[in-house]
């Protein structure tokens, strides 16, 4: 039997337990496929269903497209992670799943996220494709594996009204078209071509002065704020040409990239939430922030420097002490350096702690990110009340900046990263966003430089120059 032969039999499997069991039956099948540029992919979906992309690429190298939407889990309010995981429980009851080999990491795989906080009321139409909770399963997922192995995985939902031979020949039509790439040349925007705003720049300040204030009189421990940048073309932005920028400049972060209607959030993160794998977990902190240096020399003293700065350590000890707390409860073992150390984040450096553990009973992915949400770097300390004094700070809608993104397999393993360093992009709009860990010693004038230096990353991939 050829390999796509056996595609129309798992259809014709599925179709029969649809009608067996009167309800829709979920095929997917993964087997091995040609190199293939992951850029180039994305660009195939462009024309065939520009609305309906994804891109995810890993510091390990692992990188995915997903082209079409199969079918969307949605969910808003409170229960938002726990609607999200019924719905996905219930996707994967009687699922019919085959993969040629077990031990990579193709599949049915579900991609989304979540928005920072569905309790926020500034919800702006800006995001609304997105929602508090959307997970996508594409139907065409290609994967390349950290030991550089191509993936192709087809996944089909059979409903009642699906013939296996027509939704066979419509899908081997879709592959064959995979393996037309036409490269497009991507083109950057050019210096005169954009131009950019600081949103609600005064108000931001005064807020951060407030929340300065409030931090000192000691009624809280640590807000993060965050504001806007806007970058307008005057022609549609290339989502494409900014994924190839991002990934070029910024291989050792999280690229990613999801279409939802004509809106695209994207960005290149540096920031892990947790992965799981089994029973074991990672987690990083990541908080505390100066900029590079213009010599390696330079580069090295600030982060030097970095590692000695008070209000940086204090900034980032916050964020230690809640992740090593919330894991602990989950874990037999758990591993917390004593220190942080540099991680290089394009043109910013952070103060970052990696945490492993050892899960001690079995857990979703989505239960530890439910645990883990928001991190104080990102909302602040105690959580509870900095989420309500981000939600009367500040002026800007966060929608998905800040929150959990990744992706999780029919086993309940998965990674989620937290989006920062990113944008929400419609036609010629761009939406950049960033924001700071405010403790005792910050300053405006300091913080409002970090944020300035956080919208560079993707600022330059948006055209912007690379210093
Ligand atoms: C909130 C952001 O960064 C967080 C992650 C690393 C360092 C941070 C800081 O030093 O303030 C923030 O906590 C952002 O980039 O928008
Ligand atoms: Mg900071």
């Amino acid at each position: 039997m050829t390999k796509d032969a056996l595609l129309f039999d798992l259809l014709a499997k599925g179709c029969l337990r649809q009608e067996q069991l009167k309800k829709s039956i979920l095929v997917s099948y993964t087997r091995e496929f040609d190199s293939f540029d992951a850029i180039d992919i994305f660009h195939i979906g462009e024309k065939w269903n520009r609305e309906q992309r994804l891109f995810w690429s890993d510091p390990d190298g692992i990188e995915r497209v997903g082209l079409g939407y199969v079918l969307r889990l949605t969910a808003a309010g409170e229960n938002r992670v726990s609607s999200i995981a019924e719905q996905k429980k219930k996707l994967f009851n009687d699922a019919i799943i085959e993969k040629w080999d077990q031990g990579l990491s193709g599949g049915p795989l579900l991609f989304g996220g979540f928005s920072f906080d569905p309790d926020n009321q500034k919800t702006s139409l800006k995001w609304h494709s997105f929602g508090d909770a959307t997970f996508v399963l594409p139907e065409i997922l290609l994967t390349r594996t950290k030991e550089n192995k191509s993936l192709l995985t087809i996944n089909c939902l059979m409903t009642k009204d699906k013939k296996p031979y027509e939704e066979y020949k419509r899908l081997y039509e879709q592959i064959q078209h995979l393996k037309r790439p036409q490269r497009k040349l991507a083109s950057l925007l050019e210096e005169d071509e954009w131009t950019s705003t600081e949103e609600h720049l005064d108000e931001w300040m005064i807020s951060v002065k407030k929340a300065i204030d409030m931090i000192q009189s000691g009624t809280m421990q640590k807000i993060v704020l965050s504001r806007t940048m806007r970058v307008d073309r005057k022609v549609p932005y290339d989502i494409e040409a900014i994924l190839k920028a991002l990934v070029e400049h910024q291989a050792s972060h999280y690229v990613f990239a999801f279409t939802m209607g004509e809106s695209t959030f994207l960005g290149a993160s540096p920031e892990r939430l947790v992965k799981k794998q089994g029973t074991d977990i990672r987690s990083m902190c990541l908080a505390g922030t100066t900029t590079r240096g213009k010599t390696e020399e330079e580069d090295k003293e600030k982060a030097e420097l970095l590692l000695r700065d008070q209000k940086n350590l204090q900034e980032h000890q916050w964020v230690v002490n809640m992740i090593s707390q919330v894991l602990s409860s989950f874990c037999q073992s758990l591993v917390v350096p004593q220190s942080p150390s540099i991680l290089k984040a394009g043109q910013v450096q952070h103060l970052c702690t990696p945490i492993s553990g050892k899960l001690k009973e079995d857990k979703t992915i989505l239960e530890l990110v439910q645990a883990l949400h928001p991190t104080p770097a990102l909302g602040g300390y105690p959580q509870k009340e900095a989420l309500q004094w981000i939600r009367e700070l500040e002026v800007s809608d966060r929608g998905w900046y800040g929150s959990p993104v990744g992706w999780m397999d029919e086993h309940d393993d998965g990674e989620y990263i937290v989006a920062i360093r990113s944008c929400l992009i419609k036609n010629s709009t761009a939406l950049l966003f960033a924001g700071c860990g405010l403790v005792s010693d910050s300053t405006v004038t300091e913080e409002l430089k970090e944020t300035r230096a956080k919208f560079k990353p993707i600022f330059s991939a948006l055209g912007g120059l690379y210093d």
